[in-house]
């Protein structure tokens, strides 16, 4: 299960990622926002980030730069939200940081680099190894 969610600047981009998730064959929950008319980024971000620390899931995030919604997601705990720009940071989100959510901006990123970070971030897994050690670092902050 994947949950979905935009504030108005990636709203257009959401709309286009939602349909590149039934190619895929992918389940998803768009939490919103649900048109382009302006609105706060830390209310979807909120939606989305309790949904995957609670049940495990993956999630997707869209602002106008993605800066606002990783910023806001990663305050949740047990959140690993990576805001990535290309196909490579997508795939070190997961392999290296275990990331559950993948944020982009629908100001920055064109649709085909959005596609492709949004397949290799869903089919990428977790390395583990030395990079297990660092996410159980990243998770005793929680408790600061
Ligand atoms: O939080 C952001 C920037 O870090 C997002 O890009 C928002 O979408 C953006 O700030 C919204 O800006 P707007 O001028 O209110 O459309």
């Amino acid at each position: 299960m994947v949950i979905i969610g935009s504030d108005h600047g990636g709203f257009e981009l959401k709309e286009k990622i939602k349909d590149f998730l039934k190619e895929l064959g992918e389940t998803f929950e768009d939490v919103g926002v649900f048109s382009s008319d302006s609105c706060d980024y830390p209310d979807i971000a909120k939606e989305v980030a309790i949904r995957v620390a609670e049940n495990g899931y993956k999630g997707i995030l869209i602002c106008g730069t993605g800066i606002g919604m990783s910023i806001a997601a990663n305050k949740i705990d047990g959140v690993r939200c990576a805001l990535c720009h290309d196909a490579y940071t997508a795939e070190f989100a997961r392999r290296h940081n275990n990331a559950n959510i993948l944020a982009f901006g629908g100001r920055t990123t064109g649709i085909e680099i959005a596609k492709q970070m949004v397949s290799i971030f869903l089919k990428t897994p977790f390395d583990g190894g030395r990079h297990e050690r660092r996410i159980n670092k990243i998770s005793e902050l929680e408790a600061l």
